[in-house]
Formats: C-alpha cells, structure tokens, sequence
C-alpha cells in the first residue's frame, strides 16, 4: 500500500538546505522529507530554483549550507552511494541523436545492472511500454521532441532507481505521452520507487502526486496532498466570466455564502457566464503567493 510507510523510511530527508549565485538566494533554507513509494511534486514558477535543488539533491551541485540525505546517504559526505540510488531525467535530453532509440536503451542497459542475457528483452519491454517500438530501429536526431523525452525516461527506468528526480518530465510532450508517462510514474511508486518531480503544471501536480510543496521566493510556502492544498482554499469557487477574463471568488460552499459572492459582482458590466467549481491548485498558487502563476511564467520569460 503506498501510503504507509514509518519514518525510517525517508527517501529523501532535506534540512535547512540553502543555495545563492553570488547575491540571489535561490534556495533560502529548504526543509523536505519523502517517503520511499512517494510520488512528491515540487511545484513552482520558471526560476523558482526547482532545478537547482534536484541538482543539489543529486549530487550535480554543491549547496551552500544544510543537509540531504537520499536514501539514507549523505549528498555531501558519500555522493557515490547517492549516485547508485538515483536516476536523473533533465529537462535536456541525454541521448545520442545519432544512435536509433534501441541502440541508445542497450547501451544503457549493458552500462548498468541489467545481467547480458535480459538485456535484450528489456529494452524491448521499455520501447513498448513508451510506445517506442515502431520507431525502434531509427536514429534519434529523427524522433520528435515527446519521443526523446520518452526514450530520456525510459533510459532511467533501466538502472532500477530507488529514487528518480525528473526534472518537468512531461513538458513538451502531448497529452497521450503525458498521461502514459503519469501512468507509469505510479506504476513505480507502487512498486516502491520513489519519485520527485519538478513542475510547473498544476495539472501534473494534481493528477500525480501523493505530496506536493510549492516552492517560490526561496522556500517552502506549502505542503502537503493536493486535497489538503486545495482545502486551504475553501470550498467551492464562483468564476464569473467576463467574455475571455474570468474572476474567481472564493466562498466556504455554503449557499449563503455562494449568493453573497454573487451579489457581489451583480453591479458591474455584464458578465456573460458564471460557473461554480472546486478549488483547483491553480488557485491555491493563486493564494499562496499573491499571483497567478501565467502572469508569473509570463514575466519569468520575460526576464
Ligand atoms: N549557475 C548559475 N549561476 C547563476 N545563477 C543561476 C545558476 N543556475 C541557476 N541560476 C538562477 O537561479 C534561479 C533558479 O534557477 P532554476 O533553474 O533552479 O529554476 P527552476 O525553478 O528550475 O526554473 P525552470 O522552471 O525555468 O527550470 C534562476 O534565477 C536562475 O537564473
């Protein structure tokens, strides 16, 4: 059963970890654990420093000052035991373009612990299991860019990973290779795997994880199950649109409260809609640091 777990457990046990580039504290005392079969979403905006942690957490980059722990072994003082519980997806692929996408899983595969005589079977499961197979046998510089983020996932499934940072593991792909990278995320949490992905999509977030923290101007501003998120929210909310602008208004999902956020807005200029939902983590992003987090994309784009 996922979620139970005992505290000796921890997959990944963070302290007080803090990082800045010169005057920018990008990571201003960080506080995380995860237990092991965790799907953990780090949800934040673009600069946020989400790639920057898994780094640190994979021994990619030194931290200024904290603890982490990965499977029981410091980053800092044992970063090779690190290395043997870890498998890293970036946001940039890894592959070799010139080599096909079996070529790129055998290589791979005989590199690590998978014994010779399976090597073979097993890159043939992974290409299916990431719908792979018709493409098998052509270089990569060929693929499209969700089909190279498929072959990236799939090569650090090989190594059999205790825990797998992947860092925006779905961004750029379409939403059939999303949901099958989701659903394959779970499979390995079920199987014990521990996952922690960065994020910026609410959605991902949502669907996924079994813990999500929010992570904006340096620290922690939430955590917890997207349920508890959303429950910080209230309850139901009112969207009242205005042609393409909508305004969401908060209620407790009483009746009474419901009319009041209505009544409220009745005075102005033509709505042409109003619909009643539950909380999103869109919102609870929203509420938590005072923006919404398109606007936020927009100006760290911008930047
Ligand atoms: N090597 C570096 N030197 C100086 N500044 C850096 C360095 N690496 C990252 N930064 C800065 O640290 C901040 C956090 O970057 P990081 O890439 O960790 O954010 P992120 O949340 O992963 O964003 P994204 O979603 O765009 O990947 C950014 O302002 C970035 O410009």
């Amino acid at each position: 059963m996922r979620m139970s777990y005992t505290q000796n457990d921890l997959m990944v046990e963070v302290a007080n970890l803090r990082k800045a580039f010169g005057d920018h504290r990008v990571l201003d005392g960080i506080d995380l654990a995860i237990p092991r079969g965790t799907v953990y979403a780090l949800l934040g905006p673009n600069g946020a420093g989400k790639t920057t942690f898994v780094k640190i957490l994979s021994t990619l980059l030194p931290m200024d000052s904290g603890t982490a722990r990965i499977a029981g072994h410091d980053v800092v003082a044992d970063p090779t035991a690190v290395r043997r519980a870890i498998s890293v997806t970036g946001q940039f692929s890894a592959v070799d373009p010139l080599l096909t996408g079996r070529e790129n899983l055998t290589l791979i595969a005989r590199l690590g612990r998978t014994p010779r005589r399976r090597v073979a079977g097993e890159v043939s499961a992974m290409l299916e299991r990431f719908d792979l197979t018709g493409a098998a046998d052509r270089r990569v510089a060929t693929y499209s860019g969700g089909m190279t983020r498929r072959l990236d996932i799939a090569i650090s499934m090989l190594s059999r990973p205790n825990v797998l940072f992947l860092d925006e593991p779905t961004t750029g792909l379409d939403p059939r290779s999303r949901q099958a990278v989701w659903e394959l995320m779970s499979e390995l949490a079920d199987r014990g795997v521990t996952v922690l992905l960065t994020t910026q999509y609410l959605e991902e977030a949502d669907q996924l994880a079994d813990r999500v923290a929010v992570l904006d101007g340096g620290g922690i501003v939430a955590e917890g199950s997207p349920a508890e998120l959303k429950r910080r929210v209230g309850s139901d909310i009112v969207d009242i649109h205005y042609g393409d602008r909508v305004e969401s208004l908060t209620t407790d999902g009483s009746f009474a409260d419901i009319r009041r956020a209505i009544l409220a807005v009745a005075e102005r200029p033509e709505p042409t809609a109003m619909s009643i939902r539950t909380p999103s983590l869109d919102d609870v992003f929203l509420q938590l640091t005072g923006q919404p987090r398109t606007r936020r994309d927009r100006e760290g784009v911008d930047a």
